[in-house]
């Protein structure tokens, strides 16, 4: 007879061997390769992610869904790891794709185990990371590995808004899989070892002869700089994973919650004497925005997303007194400020961000205006900008806007002008808040005195000085109520942290819809 112990100790081991073979994943020569081509494995991505010790390991003995071409091939794990775990102490759902297994391709089984922890995510309100390195659709399943994307795409959509969801690129993500990461907040990428595209070189090279290599099609460069598709581009998985932790520290755990709040060292009313230095009242001497921005925020620590792409505006978090705040500031160092339109999608995505997950936004304005020129008119200048006002005015959370510079005419509003719903508005005093700049007014306001004059030219001046004299200024704004106040740049972050500090618990109700119409 069996003694009892030995029938435990055999159902151990039986557990204990499946365990260590879905935990070798596709074994030492794939895990070597993945090493080889400057990648860690998805096992050791979630442990440098984690808080160590953290990860709760979720449907570990899956297998994938057997058909006749899938008949003696083995999928340990997947192709993919699933669980929770922490960071900083706060919980997340994560996902981290096995390119050992099948190169990471996605079929039934392997989707169900990704959208199981997405539905966690939702239920415990908690954001979902995925760690992206995978081949694409498992083409043994067919349709069913499509169906399996449909059913993430869904949950990515169903869940945008609800609870953070972050995507990093680390291998391939080709074809549909891309849409994935796409439809999430926020998409990282591994330098030289990861892209995305929808049709790779090959098929590009058979339809349009063009020839291009992975990277050049679709590495984190170009996502970073021509498509921006991606939102931070980094050296080697580690800077990655550090790069989302980071992240997580502006980001509430879901929409019903506000971002964390953290000790903070740096005064409130730390004078800011260097920014007199940064902004002349020169209007066509360009400064770097961004010098203003760090003065101003918490330890001078400021995380740019896309900052590679539509540098003319600029967009990111900080903290302001230790409670996060989403920036969008002009930056009068690219194409002069002027809103194009890559900046307004940029703009306004960032903004609906922010709004989604309960993150005041603070706006820099120094815009001379949307861009002119026929391209940008004939690519729908109109539809792009239009999403800027639209997620300024959608926004319910704290918006306060400060003037540095130029304020002119659609851009003034476009810039969250208090009739677009900004709670606050300030100015420097070298603000000035017109229709268009004063060559150009005094050109059309007085275009008759100044031809009909003996002297058009200093005629022209004349009215240009006088011009800048009555109306390039903030004072008339001011007095009509548009400016809350004008304030001394260098007191401006002692007011910057007292007027979050009384917004921050702002309510504002918006009218019964299903959704807002946003243009797009
Ligand atoms: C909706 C959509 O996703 S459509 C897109 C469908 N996906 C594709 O067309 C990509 C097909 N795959 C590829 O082109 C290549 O595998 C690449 C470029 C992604 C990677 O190339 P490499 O780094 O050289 O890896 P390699 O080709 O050896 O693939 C690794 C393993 O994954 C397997 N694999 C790769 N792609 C798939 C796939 N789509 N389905 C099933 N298995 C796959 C390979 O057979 C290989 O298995 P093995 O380790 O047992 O030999």
């Amino acid at each position: 007879m069996t003694q009892p112990g030995f029938e435990l100790q055999e159902l151990i081991a039986k557990m204990e061997q499946r365990r260590a073979y879905a935990l070798a994943g596709g074994g030492p020569e794939r895990a070597k390769k993945q090493h080889e081509g400057g990648k860690l494995t998805a096992r050791e991505r979630i442990e440098k992610l984690l808080d160590p010790g953290s990860f709760l390991e979720m449907s570990t003995l899956v297998q994938h869904a057997r058909n006749r071409l899938m008949d003696g091939v083995e999928s340990p794990g997947e192709g993919v790891v699933t669980g929770s775990g922490t960071i900083d102490g706060r919980q997340v759902f994560i996902f981290s794709q096995d390119f050992t297994v099948l190169g990471g391709s996605l079929g039934k089984r392997n989707a169900m185990k990704v959208t199981k922890i997405m539905d966690l995510a939702a239920k415990t309100g908690c954001p979902v990371i995925g760690l992206n390195d995978s081949a694409g659709a498992r083409i043994q399943e067919g349709v069913d590995s499509l169906s399996g994307y449909g059913e993430i795409f869904y949950r990515n959509s169903v869940y945008s808004g609800a609870v953070p969801q972050i995507s990093a690129i680390l291998g391939p993500c080709a074809g549909g899989a891309v849409y994935s990461p796409a439809i999430t907040d926020f998409v990282l990428m591994s330098r030289g070892s990861s892209y995305m595209f929808i049709t790779g070189p090959e098929v590009i090279k058979s339809v349009t002869r063009e020839e291009v290599t992975f990277d050049q099609l679709g590495g984190a460069d170009v996502h970073t700089r021509k498509s921006g598709v991606a939102h931070l581009a980094y050296d080697g998985d580690e800077a990655v994973l550090a790069g989302i932790r980071k992240l997580l520290t502006y980001l509430p755990q879901n929409a019903r919650e506000k971002p964390p709040v953290r000790d903070c060292t740096d005064p409130a009313d730390r004078r800011n004497d260097k920014l007199l230095s940064v902004v002349t009242p020169d209007q066509r001497k360009p400064y770097p925005m961004i010098d203003v921005i760090k003065e101003l925020v918490d330890d001078g620590d400021f995380l740019e997303l896309q900052p590679d792409w539509a540098k003319n505006i600029i967009v990111g978090f900080a903290h302001l007194n230790g409670a996060p705040v989403g920036i969008v500031a002009n930056n009068p160092k690219s194409m002069g400020g002027s809103l194009n339109i890559d900046a307004s999608d940029k703009a306004a995505r960032f903004i609906r961000t922010c709004d989604c997950y309960n993150i005041p936004i603070l706006t820099l304005v120094d815009v001379s205006g949307f861009l002119p020129g026929v391209q940008q008119e004939h690519a729908g200048i109109i539809r792009h900008g239009a999403k800027m006002l639209y997620a300024y005015a959608e926004a319910t959370v704290p918006k306060v806007t400060l003037i540095v510079r130029k304020s002119y005419g659609g851009a003034y509003l476009a810039m969250n002008s208090r009739d677009m719903g900004a709670d606050v508005v300030y100015a420097w005093p070298t603000a000035t808040v017109a229709v268009m700049g004063a060559e150009g007014a005094a050109n059309i306001v007085y275009r008759k005195e100044i031809k009909e004059s003996e002297n058009p030219a200093a005629a022209r001046a004349q009215k240009v000085a006088e011009y800048k004299e009555t109306f390039d200024n903030p004072y008339i704004a001011a007095a009509k109520g548009y400016i809350d106040d004008v304030i001394a740049i260098e007191d401006t972050r002692r007011v910057l942290v007292q007027t979050f500090e009384m917004l921050k618990d702002k309510v504002e109700e918006r009218p019964y819809k299903k959704h807002g119409n946003i243009p797009l």
